[in-house]
């Protein structure tokens, strides 16, 4: 890190990534009072946001509030900045902002938008930032909640959780990006918080497979309500606390991700559940659905913590190994009777 002292009067805030909830979060940012630079790997998005204030490529027919600006110069949107925000997908993150260690200033207070497990590690994005840019925790913050970009730079009504163990932090970045369609909520679960993010996609992958196939909504509130619980058994191992999965960045953000055709995850799995190949399925997608790679990091954690993840196990088989839809289904409700109160 620089010595660079982060002036806290200023309200500069840097975003890395132009993608959909990126640019997404800028405007929110904007909207409460922020100046934000959007660091982005694209030279015409830069030109795009500073001639016409749109990104139409990940946010079609969005204007952009007057606050935010984009560089492709990663020193150019740091320098100042109190908060910089990270908003690359998981699985890119850890090389994308290797080279932002030198340049984030010392007390700059860094968020991550971003809901996966890292492949090969087993991390999650906080612990990722925590060594890639060498920011100790109470410094890192995430956000995360029912919060699909279209919707929220639509300006709908939504909520979201700020979660650090830094209450400072928390309470730091909660005002920056409060507004009339915000609203944050703080929290010190950073562990449930995380977790539910990233295992939430998978869910909503197995939930649009279901829907591809032609099941309805039992079977969706089935996988949802099983997935919920999973989720959960996995967290409080990790030592989560069990209110974060019935609050937003839990249920609530399992409930917009399942039920939206917005969602990434869920129309990736619809199409597979149609009966594309998972390639044209990516394809036929766009834009990052993060359950298909974090469906093996977070199977990879559950055996590593002996949990039993049966959907996310399904995830797996189905986007990885081959495995059929009908095959994995009859294996799923084929299961061992048990109480359902055992978990
Ligand atoms: N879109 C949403 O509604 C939403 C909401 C909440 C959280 N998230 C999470 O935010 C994160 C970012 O998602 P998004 O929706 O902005 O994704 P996106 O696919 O819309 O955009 C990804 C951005 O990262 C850049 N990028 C892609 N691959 C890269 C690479 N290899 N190296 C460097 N940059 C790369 C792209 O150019 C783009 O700017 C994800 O973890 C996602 O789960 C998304
Ligand atoms: O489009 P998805 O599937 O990445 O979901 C977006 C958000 O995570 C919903 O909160």
């Amino acid at each position: 890190m620089t010595a660079g002292v982060v002036d806290r009067t200023s309200r500069h805030v840097a975003v890395l990534g132009s993608g959909s909830w990126g640019t997404t979060f800028a405007a929110v940012l904007a909207d409460a009072g922020c100046e934000v630079r959007v660091w982005t790997r694209r030279p015409e998005i830069a030109t795009e946001v500073a001639a016409h204030r749109t990104n139409e490529r990940y946010l079609p027919g969005v204007r952009l509030p007057d606050g935010v600006s984009a560089t492709t110069d990663a020193a150019e949107a740091v320098s100042g900045a109190r908060l910089v925000v990270a908003a690359i997908p998981s699985q890119s993150a850890r090389d994308t902002l290797a080279p932002f260690r030198a340049l984030v200033a010392d007390d700059a207070v860094v968020v991550s938008l971003m809901k996966g497990v890292e492949l090969g590690t087993d991390r999650r994005m906080s612990q990722v930032l925590e060594e890639v840019l060498g920011v100790p925790p109470e410094r890192l913050v995430v956000v995360s909640g029912p919060n699909l970009a279209g919707e929220i730079a639509a300006r709908q009504p939504t909520a979201t959780v700020v979660s650090s163990v830094g209450a400072g932090a928390a309470s730091e970045v909660a005002a920056a990006c409060s507004t009339p369609y915000f609203r944050p909520y703080t929290n010190a679960d950073v562990v449930g918080v995380e977790l539910c993010g990233a295992a939430k996609n998978v869910i909503a992958l197995v939930v649009g497979v279901a829907q591809g196939r032609g099941y309805g909504f039992n079977t969706m509130a089935t996988v949802i309500t099983r997935g919920l619980v999973e989720i959960t058994r996995l967290g409080l191992v990790l030592g989560a606390h069990v209110e974060t999965f019935s609050g937003l960045a839990g249920m609530g953000d399992l409930m917009a991700t399942c039920a939206s055709p917005q969602s990434r995850n869920h129309r990736l799995g619809r199409h597979v559940g149609e009966g594309m190949s998972l390639d044209d399925a990516v394809v036929a997608t766009g834009g990052t659905a993060e359950g298909v790679k974090s469906c093996r990091s977070i199977l990879e954690l559950a055996e590593r913590h002996g949990v039993e993840m049966p959907i996310t196990q399904a995830a797996v088989a189905m986007f990885h190994e081959g495995r059929s839809v009908d095959e994995i289904t009859r294996a799923l409700i084929g299961r061992p009777q048990k109480p359902e109160t055992s978990g």
